[in-house]
């Protein structure tokens, strides 16, 4: 089933939550609308759904007019971040419940649930209450209920915000794989954007009720089509005009306004000052696992950061030495952009 958005405005009250939008969503595919918070990704999420009308604007589900049919004959599937699973019910119950208000016979019913068992992995926990189930599990469970009636759309709504880390990163996999399975039209919200990346085939970038970009994750990080999304999408420095490294661009890096955006990991730490490097001061260095942030004034007023891999940077030590807070090095910025536009 194919979703498309057409020209799509909501406002409450004077306040313009979607500006405009149009879009459309490949049937089988799994797609992320990633914005900042109050961007308008829920109610856009909602708009789909059929919980909200839009004010102008039509949603088609493949060929078909949607925007005024009612949620319970949209046959979508929801995952909410806290889904209140009923306490009172076992796990079965609780994934078999959207089919037993159907009145579906009993056994189509148990081999459903059985069969969605299977798919979240939680066979040997069937008979329990979601009280006695973790976080993951619970929304595990909670996608087996959305899936029970074979929805031709499945809505997730920030569907691991409310998980540690680590969990969170476990049902990402897990609901990729879960999605290369079964290929039921996907939308999810995340204000994530290593959630969007990792899981999602296209990432649909919302800010302030518009759409900024659609692009698989790739193209939204190599190139970003406005500062919005360079800032958004990936750490970057946003570097003022007087900011010494802009002057030491070629004219076609720097823009109109001025403003240049260097991701951290294009800007290079030298072994030796060279002809086109530029000095500066180590203010701050800072172990991230895999990633180290070494801070670096360029004058009194102008920083840059820079990312390296752990690999380069105990290759850079092998040739300066250990690096410390003060001491003075050469950079270079390998790559840069600049827009016509300005976001400061
Ligand atoms: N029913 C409503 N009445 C009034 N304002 C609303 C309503 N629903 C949403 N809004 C406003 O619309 C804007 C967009 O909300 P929305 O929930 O779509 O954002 P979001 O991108 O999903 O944010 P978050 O990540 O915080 O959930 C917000 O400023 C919100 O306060």
């Amino acid at each position: 089933m194919g979703i498309s958005v057409r020209g799509v405005t909501k406002q409450f009250g004077s306040f313009v939550a979607l500006d405009n939008v149009s879009l459309d969503v490949n049937s089988g595919s799994l797609v992320a609308l990633l914005g900042p918070s109050g961007s308008g990704k829920t109610t856009l999420l909602r708009v789909i759904a059929g919980l909200e009308e839009p004010d102008t604007g039509t949603v088609y589900f493949d060929e078909t007019d949607t925007t005024r049919v009612p949620i319970r004959q949209r046959n979508v599937g929801f995952v909410f971040q806290h889904y209140a699973l009923f306490k009172h019910m076992t796990i079965r119950e609780n994934i078999g419940f959207g089919l037993s208000i159907r009145k579906r016979p009993k056994a189509e019913i148990n081999e459903r649930v059985n069969e969605l068992l299977k798919l979240i992995q939680l066979e040997g926990l069937a008979g329990r209450y979601p009280a006695q189930l973790s976080g993951g599990q619970r929304q595990r469970v909670a996608l087996a209920r959305a899936l029970a009636a074979e929805p031709q759309v499945l809505l997730l709504d920030e569907p691991f915000g409310a998980l540690d880390a680590k969990v969170r990163k476990e049902l990402r996999d897990w609901l990729r794989r879960l999605h290369d399975q079964m290929h039921v039209t996907s939308i999810f919200v995340t204000h994530d954007q290593e959630e969007a990346m990792e899981v999602a085939d296209q990432i649909v970038v919302v800010n302030k009720g518009r759409i900024e970009q659609v692009g698989s994750a790739q193209e939204i990080y190599n190139t970003p089509a406005t500062p919005f999304v360079m800032s958004f999408v990936g750490p970057v420095n946003v570097l003022k005009p007087n900011n010494p490294l802009v002057k030491h661009l070629p004219p076609q890096h720097t823009s109109e306004k001025g403003e240049v955006f260097i991701r951290p990991h294009d800007v290079v730490i030298l072994p030796h000052q060279e002809s086109d490097s530029l000095p500066a001061e180590v203010n701050r260095i800072t172990h991230l696992g895999w990633d180290i942030v070494i801070d670096l004034s360029l004058d009194s007023e102008n920083a840059v950061a820079v990312h390296l891999t752990r690999e380069d940077f105990r290759q850079l030590e092998g040739q300066l030495g250990e690096l410390e807070v003060g001491q003075q090095v050469n950079i270079r910025p390998r790559e840069a952009r600049a827009f016509a536009q300005s976001v400061i």
